[in-house]
């Protein structure tokens, strides 16, 4: 298992209502492939690719998360083994990078896709019936925060290239000030574009509860974590006294799937991959969400693009998934490599090769 690290600057701060988001750094993780020597990187002779990008709040640290992989890469073979120890709550995008770069291997040594390889393992373990992963995926445009004019501009903008469906930051300002951001994008899209507003966890039970009420008329798909992670109750409560459709995110990092879809407190989940742990079990967390009534969203943490084209494959799996959070290679300043997703209409597409991408990025450790 080889280890580089990276960092990527975002071409302008994503402003959100919890931070400002500057740069992401992390690590692209390489197992199998031969050595100078002919000699095989431990077990798989295929290459696979990952990356590990945490982002606090969601995963561990960049420090936890190096750690975790160093100590990896310091056990020669068994990387299977290796990654049974890595423990998906408390160094998730540690794992993420190894679980990726073996399913990338071994979708490669099967010669099929990474999300028809995730499928095919889903299907032989307990869900024979899932269908053929699909060819291209709804997303959503992320617009952060911003005043009403530019908030306005950047929707109007994302309609204009194609998008559907808009996701806008709010919690930043006060409930007035998101009101007139959010009455500006409304009217410069139009009544058919689904509207998504993300609060990361902003409000408190009382304003919450003014932000929906407040909210409902200008007709939101969902409101994004509403509430602190940790308030499942609250977001109950909230939930059942209003018809404004509710999902959650950072809530996921901080309970269980399994909580969090038993609080009854969601009519979404927001997958991450890179805070779950892997797309493995991403995938199994989205499909669990679907089969309790759920819908489930994939996007990422802003990652580079090994993780990004993962998540699209993950999304890819899910059937008939909703617009997902897969849009944001632009929202990187430069990224590791080229993006094999191009986005048409609102739609992104899904590499067919085998892995990840056949291959594409294989030179970049
Ligand atoms: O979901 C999207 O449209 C893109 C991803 C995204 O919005 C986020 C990624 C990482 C940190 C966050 O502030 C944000 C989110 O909360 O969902
Ligand atoms: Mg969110």
């Amino acid at each position: 298992m080889r280890l580089r690290p990276f960092s990527l600057a975002l071409a302008s701060p994503l402003r959100t209502a919890r931070e400002e988001l500057t740069e992401r750094e992390g690590f692209l993780v390489a197992v199998g492939g031969p050595k100078a020597d002919g000699e095989a990187f431990g077990d798989a002779r295929t290459t696979g690719i990952g990356e590990a990008t945490p982002l606090p709040g969601w995963t561990e640290s960049l420090p936890a998360c190096e750690a975790a992989l160093r100590e990896a890469a310091a056990e020669p073979t068994r990387q299977g083994a290796v990654l049974a120890d890595l423990d998906a709550r408390e160094t998730p995008a540690a794992r993420h990078g190894l679980a990726l770069a073996l399913d990338d291997a071994a979708a490669r040594d099967a010669g099929r896709s990474l999300a028809a390889h995730l499928a095919e393992r889903v299907r032989r373990v307990d869900r024979s019936e899932l269908p053929e992963p699909a060819g291209s995926v709804p997303v959503n445009a992320t617009v952060g925060d911003g005043a009403p004019e530019s908030t306005a501009a950047a929707a109007e903008r994302a309609v204009e290239d194609g998008y559907r469906c808009l996701k806008v930051k709010a919690g930043a300002r006060t409930l007035e000030e998101d009101l007139d951001r959010l009455r500006s994008v409304r009217q410069a899209v139009g009544p058919a574009i689904a509207l998504r507003v993300d609060a990361n966890g902003a409000w408190n039970r009382s304003s919450a509860r003014r932000a929906l009420d407040r909210l409902e008329p200008l007709d939101p798909a969902y409101v994004e974590q509403p509430l602190p992670a940790a308030d499942l109750a609250g977001t109950a409560d909230l939930r059942a006294a209003s018809d404004v459709p509710i999902a959650l995110d950072e809530s996921l990092a901080e309970r269980s799937v399994e909580a969090v879809l038993d609080s009854d407190a969601a009519d979404v989940l927001v997958i991450k991959p890179m805070a779950l742990g892997g797309p493995d079990r991403a995938l199994d967390a989205a499909l669990r969400a679907r089969e309790n009534g759920v819908d489930p969203v994939v996007t990422t943490t802003i990652d580079a693009v090994v993780a990004r084209t993962a998540a699209v494959h993950v999304a890819s799996a899910v059937p008939d998934v909703l617009p997902c959070g897969l849009a944001t290679a632009e929202l990187l300043s430069s990224d590791l490599a080229a993006d094999p997703c191009a986005i048409d209409g609102g739609r992104i597409e899904v590499p067919d090769g085998p892995g990840l991408a056949d291959g594409t990025f294989d030179g970049l450790l």
